[in-house]
């Protein structure tokens, strides 16, 4: 199939484009013819037999139903002369007649631009792949032909007839969805490939360079590329204008916005029916592609050094590579070869609409002008052979769709199966079915009344749990009550042999430094002060009893009140309550010993009783201790509690028996 006809860069020849369509500057819709497309023969062996898994991983991948064999629709769109070309005083030297025909020389006639919105992208909507891509040299239009001109200022709107095929589509599609009546969920990502790195433009943060990855199901991808949902045409907007401010651009001699990266922005469109697969992946169904390809440029014309000429290299390498990978596609001869996808970042993105299952649009953008000649022919001939290249659009698989393996050859078992004993029971005289089916009934009979006598046997077992863990709850309060006594009891020991020591010696470290009091409601707590160095008894300081200097500390126990005549033996500690006026046992008449080796601290310290807070237990024989069905821990410490008050008794008696603390010792 001849592409070109004839076809001299310089001398007014006339070229005919035999499949491109002819879409020329900017303005209104005008028709426009395309080849019928499948006049190959053989492209549909092509499809079949091209590539290997390695180089042609379109064909490894898992798909769903397949469309028609579709051949890539190229059209091509002339951009008006540029200010700064007509400055220059260049020369247009492209001329349109009708849509498939551009003539190469002096102008017959001003040429009235046209420009059509291609119909494909239905396909997008019945959950197939498609691509629109522009490419050509450098300030050739293809961002202008995708996005329209840059917004001339904040809140100044393009107007709708300058629209780029971006918009166009994003207004179409909404529309379309809105009038499907089915649910469809919309998501958009948009990256850019700069320097070979594919870069988020729709990153939360600073975009990062991302890995390109490969599946069966999903083919090339971009891992941890980010999928916003959006629901308006104005988001969409949004979304665009946020990736088109984020990509790299820099100006040289032909271009003073020239995009240094190819960017790619996907929509993706889902229909709500399917259960959400929360697999990490952008939603199963239709995807819509818009790809901006950074535009090839020779360095000498362009004048690119430093940053600008390494962009430039990378622009032209990845550029190579989809020519070659274009180039082996076409050729029957090399349909065993394999596709080099895997040689560029570009190549790899675009292997989807290539190699096999997308519908592609291109769009070859040119310059009319004398001086870029060289570099529109060459994207003609591009074009030319891009438009030979056939896909069979296929939709991809959904992870839902795909029952697993397993379950489908159970399922297959268990038809077996039911079949063979169909089979068997069909075989069988009426007289044994009887005895069978009466089998049934009474295996049934027994298993309900089992079951009944399973559920309530269940129902007792409950009950009891519930009873033993009130049980448990119970002790263990009782434990911790009982540990509290404990507790407390012993700090009143140590304070009682504290009392007792005779002779001097050193200071005995306060009992409640070493153990703060706990608040028990059984016992009140003798020293409220936690690092208290008084006697809990008397307030009198503790080193007193060992200190041979003890009438010093008088002042502060007695204060100012203290009468200076009393000896010290001979005085009440402060705690005890004031002596009611006639009284015989006047506090004035007892010794400071006489009070401390009183029954009343005895029975303060060992007769007290000890109330348990709470309820008996309710299970256990009446004369079993409660405490006893709450583990062990709450019988010793009971023992431990009685041994205390043993031990405070005995150690009071020990008291008694030797002399109380007099002054001077
Ligand atoms: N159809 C058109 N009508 C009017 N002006 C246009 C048209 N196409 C392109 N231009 C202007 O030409 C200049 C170059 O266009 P654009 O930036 O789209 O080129 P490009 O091919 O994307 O370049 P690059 O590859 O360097 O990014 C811009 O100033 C743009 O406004």
């Amino acid at each position: 199939m001849a592409a070109w006809e004839g076809g001299d860069a310089g001398g007014g020849c006339k070229v005919c484009i035999a499949s491109p369509s002819v879409v020329k500057g900017e303005g209104t819709g005008e028709g426009k013819e395309r080849d019928s497309g499948g006049a190959n023969p053989c492209a549909k062996q092509n499809m079949e037999e091209r590539g290997s898994p390695d180089g042609d991983p379109a064909r490894n991948l898992e798909q769903g139903p397949e469309g028609p064999e579709t051949p890539i629709q190229v059209v091509l769109r002339v951009r008006p002369m540029s200010a700064a070309e007509l400055r220059r005083g260049e020369q247009s030297v492209l001329h349109c007649s009708g849509t498939r025909t551009l003539q190469v020389g002096p102008p017959p006639h001003s040429p009235k631009n046209t420009y059509r919105e291609d119909a494909s992208h239905t396909p997008a909507v019945r959950s197939f792949s498609c691509t629109v891509f522009t490419f050509g040299q450098t300030g050739s239009g293809k961002t202008y032909t995708l996005t329209g001109p840059p917004p001339q200022g904040e809140g100044v709107p393009v107007p709708p007839s300058l629209a780029g095929i971006t918009q166009r589509t994003f207004a179409w599609l909404l529309d379309r969805v809105q009038h499907l009546g089915a649910p469809v969920t919309l998501h958009a990502s948009y990256l850019e490939i700069y320097n070979e790195q594919v870069r988020d433009l729709l990153s939360l943060g600073a975009p990062r360079p991302l890995p390109v990855r490969w599946n069966k199901t999903r083919g090339f991808y971009v891992e941890h590329l980010r999928v916003v949902e959006f629901g308006s045409l104005g988001a969409l907007m949004e979304l665009l204008q946020m990736g088109l401010s984020r990509r790299r651009s820099s100006a040289h001699t032909m271009n003073q916005a020239s995009s240094r990266s190819h960017a790619l922005l996907t929509l993706y469109i889902s229909h709500q029916t399917m259960p959400p697969v929360d697999t990490g992946e952008p939603p199963a169904g239709g995807k819509l592609c818009f790809v901006d390809l950074a535009g090839s440029e020779k360095v000498t014309a362009t004048g690119s050094r430093g940053e600008l000429m390494i962009e430039a290299n990378s622009i032209n390498r990845s550029l190579l590579a989809l020519g070659h990978c274009i180039s082996l596609l076409l050729d029957p001869q090399r349909k065993q070869n394999h596709i080099p996808f895997r040689d560029s970042k570009l190549t790899k993105l675009l292997a989807d609409s290539l190699g096999g299952r997308g519908v592609t649009l291109m769009v070859a953008c040119v310059s009319p002008s004398a001086q870029c000649l060289p570099e529109t022919l060459s994207t003609l001939r591009y074009a030319s052979r891009a438009q030979r290249i056939t896909t069979r659009p296929q939709a991809p698989k959904s992870p839902v769709a795909k029952p697993p393996q397993h379950l489908e050859t159970e399922l297959l078992q268990l038809q077996e199966e039911n079949h063979r004993l169909r089979s068997q029971l069909g075989q069988m005289d009426p007289k044994a079915s009887g005895l069978i089916g009466a089998r049934v009934s009474w295996a049934q009979r027994n298993l309900y009344g089992m079951l009944q006598e399973f559920m309530l046997e269940n129902e007792r077992l409950r009950k009891e749990k519930r009873q033993l863990q009130s049980s448990r709850d119970l002790a263990q309060d009782e434990q911790r009550i009982l540990a509290q006594q404990v507790h407390e009891l012993e700090r009143r020991l140590l304070s009682a042999c504290y009392l007792h020591q005779p002779g001097p010696g050193p200071a005995p470290p306060c009992p409640c430094v070493m153990v703060p009091p706990p608040p028990c409601h059984a016992l009140p707590p003798l020293c409220p002060c936690p690092c208290c160095h008084l006697c809990p008894l008397c307030q009198a300081p503790l080193a007193h009893w060992a200190c041979p200097r003890s009438e010093l500390h008088l002042p502060q126990v007695f204060g100012s009140k203290a009468p200076a005549d009393i000896p010290l033996s001979a005085r009440p500690p402060p705690w005890v309550p004031p002596c009611s006026p006639g009284s015989a046992k006047c506090s004035r008449e007892r010794s400071h010993s006489d009070w401390i080796q009183t029954q009343v601290l005895a029975e303060m310290l060992t007769k007290e009783e000890v109330v348990p807070s709470a309820p008996p237990l309710p299970m256990g024989p009446l004369n079993t201790s409660p405490v006893l069905r709450g583990g062990a821990a709450v019988p010793n410490l009971a023992r431990r509690l009685e041994a205390l008050k043993d031990q405070i008794g005995s150690s009071l008696g020990r008291g008694r028996s030797q002399p109380p603390p007099t002054e001077g010792t």
